[in-house]
């Protein structure tokens, strides 16, 4: 993301930012309410237009939605809640994840339901398949979400406010399943209000102001600076195995990144 500009209604609510984010990074985007938090992930994906600026995907200009490879992008939106008053099952909106790709049809029937549980599998609510989300507490309904973001194997995941109104457990167990595929290579960029049980995932701490990037940096070093538990933050560590995907780009010019 190089520049870019995002006016909503008669506001400049993002100001020229620029954000490049690497292969297996993990990124926090922090700062206040109304910062412009959810709005700069939203661009990322495409959904709001550009005053000004660029916005690629693995290379690809997101304004030109045909030309990006959304199966290799996962998105968990702010909760609204899995349910929203939907009688499905769990299996079911895990499932729909696979319904957004260029082929919506191609993943039909068996392999579909492997992948669904697998996915469920994953977040750890394999158990809970056949059971109506509407049953579901708001921790399990976010692990549903997450599921139904990674049912396409995503390289990147992108999720918005993934611990708000959740319990303690909840976010504990989130936390795991991030810090999980954040080693299996998978490249998060999460908003959060605060890094809380996120600070062992979260590497580079991104913090907007009112449109802007006012700080981007370890993590590490922000947890310290607000007293926040980050003293472990998980710098970079031979351990992890190389990230498999060549490049994704949200874009600009910062050293060591994927491509412009
Ligand atoms: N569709 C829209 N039309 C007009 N203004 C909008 C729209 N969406 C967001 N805004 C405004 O843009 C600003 C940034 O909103 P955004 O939701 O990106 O902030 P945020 O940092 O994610 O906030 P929060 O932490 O409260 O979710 C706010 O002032 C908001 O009122």
């Amino acid at each position: 993301m190089r520049e870019a500009s995002v006016v909503l209604g008669a506001d400049l609510v993002l100001d020229r930012v620029d954000l490049q984010v690497g292969p297996g990074e993990s990124v926090a985007l922090l700062g206040a309410n109304g910062s412009g938090k959810s709005t700069l992930v939203r661009t990322i994906l495409g959904l709001h237009p550009l005053r000004s600026g660029r916005v690629r995907l693995f290379g690809h200009d997101v304004a030109r939605r045909r030309s990006v490879p959304w199966g290799r992008v996962g998105y968990v939106p702010q909760r609204v809640s899995a349910s929203s008053g939907v009688p499905a099952t769990a299996l079911e909106v895990v499932r729909s994840g696979l319904l957004s790709g260029a082929r919506p049809f191609a993943d039909r029937g068996a392999r579909a339901r492997r992948r669904a549980l697998e996915a469920l599998n994953a977040v750890g609510l394999a158990h809970r398949a056949g059971d109506h989300v509407q049953v579901l507490s708001g921790g399990q309904s976010q692990r549903v979400l997450i599921a139904r973001a990674l049912v396409r194997d995503p390289e990147l995941l992108v999720l918005d406010e993934p611990l708000a109104g959740i319990d303690r457990a909840s976010r504990e167990a989130l936390a795991s399943i991030l810090r999980s595929l954040r080693d299996q290579g998978v490249t998060l960029v999460t908003v959060l209000h605060e890094m809380g049980e996120l600070t062992e995932v979260v590497e580079r701490a991104v913090v907007l102001d009112d449109g802007r990037i006012a700080s981007d940096g370890p993590a590490v070093e922000l947890a310290a600076a607000h007293g926040d538990h980050g003293h472990d933050a998980h710098p970079h560590d031979a351990s992890r195995p190389a990230h498999h995907a060549p490049a994704l780009t949200t874009s600009t010019n910062r050293p060591g990144g994927a491509r412009p």
